[in-house]
């Protein structure tokens, strides 16, 4: 069992529960898809990029994303193990974003084979196919790859390929931004000190 005995912090209490209010908010608005959200990384160069990813867990440990270890997200978060991510639901009251930073940890290999098994059958295969990020000469290689991949499983569940995995971001802030008429938006920002300590403030729009 993962769970901790630690009690969480009142304002990161506050801030998940407002957090899993908004994300409630979503699904019932019809957003296409509340779980996406856009994740921030930077390597060791200090350049940054982003995509999307889908939000597939979240606790008061943090915020979990699957992904290939050895694509560019998952090899500038090995190199850099910090990542941003952002939701933007705009059927949400007048819109809403929000925003999250953190320190990044691969989860245990019982999450991960978990939530592996709870996906289609394709995308398991597909997830073996895949070389996410390299260089892709033909989509007949990627085809022949996908049917390689149904051949060695042939009969038998697919295993999780050790390199995909699930990625916690783990929050050190979390910022609510309602939008408002004339740009006069609100901005509720929780953060965590170096000590851990959770304070909550506003800021300008
Ligand atoms: C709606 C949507 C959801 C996506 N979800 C994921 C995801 O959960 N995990 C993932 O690895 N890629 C996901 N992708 C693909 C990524 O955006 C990205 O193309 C891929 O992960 C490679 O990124 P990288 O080269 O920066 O590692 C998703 C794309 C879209 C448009
Ligand atoms: C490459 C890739 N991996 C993982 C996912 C996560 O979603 P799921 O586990 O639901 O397939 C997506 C969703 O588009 C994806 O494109």
């Amino acid at each position: 069992m993962e769970t901790s005995t630690v009690e969480t912090p009142g304002l990161l209490a506050e801030a998940l529960a407002t957090f899993d209010r908004l994300f409630r908010e979503a699904a019932d608005a019809g957003e296409p898809d509340p779980t996406a959200m856009t994740v921030a990384t930077a390597g060791l160069d200090g350049r940054p990029s982003a995509r999307i990813v889908l939000l597939k867990a979240h606790d008061p440990r943090g915020f979990v994303f699957y992904t290939h270890l050895d694509g560019r997200k998952g090899r500038e978060l090995q190199a850099n193990p910090q990542a941003a991510l952002l939701f933007h639901w705009p059927r949400v009251r007048d819109g809403v974003q929000v925003r999250i930073e953190g320190a990044v940890e691969i989860v245990s290999d019982d999450e991960a084979d978990a939530y592996f098994a709870s996906r289609p059958r394709g995308s398991q295969l597909g997830a073996w196919a895949s070389k996410q990020s390299e260089t892709l000469e033909s989509r007949e290689a990627f085809d022949q790859r996908y049917a390689r991949a149904e051949q060695e499983f042939e009969g038998r569940d697919v295993s999780r390929p050790p390199r995909w995995t699930g990625l916690r971001v783990r929050p050190r802030c979390i910022e609510f931004w309602y939008g408002a008429q004339y740009r006069l938006h609100e901005r509720q920002l929780y953060e965590c000190d170096a000590a851990g300590e959770w304070s909550k403030r506003m800021l300008y729009p």
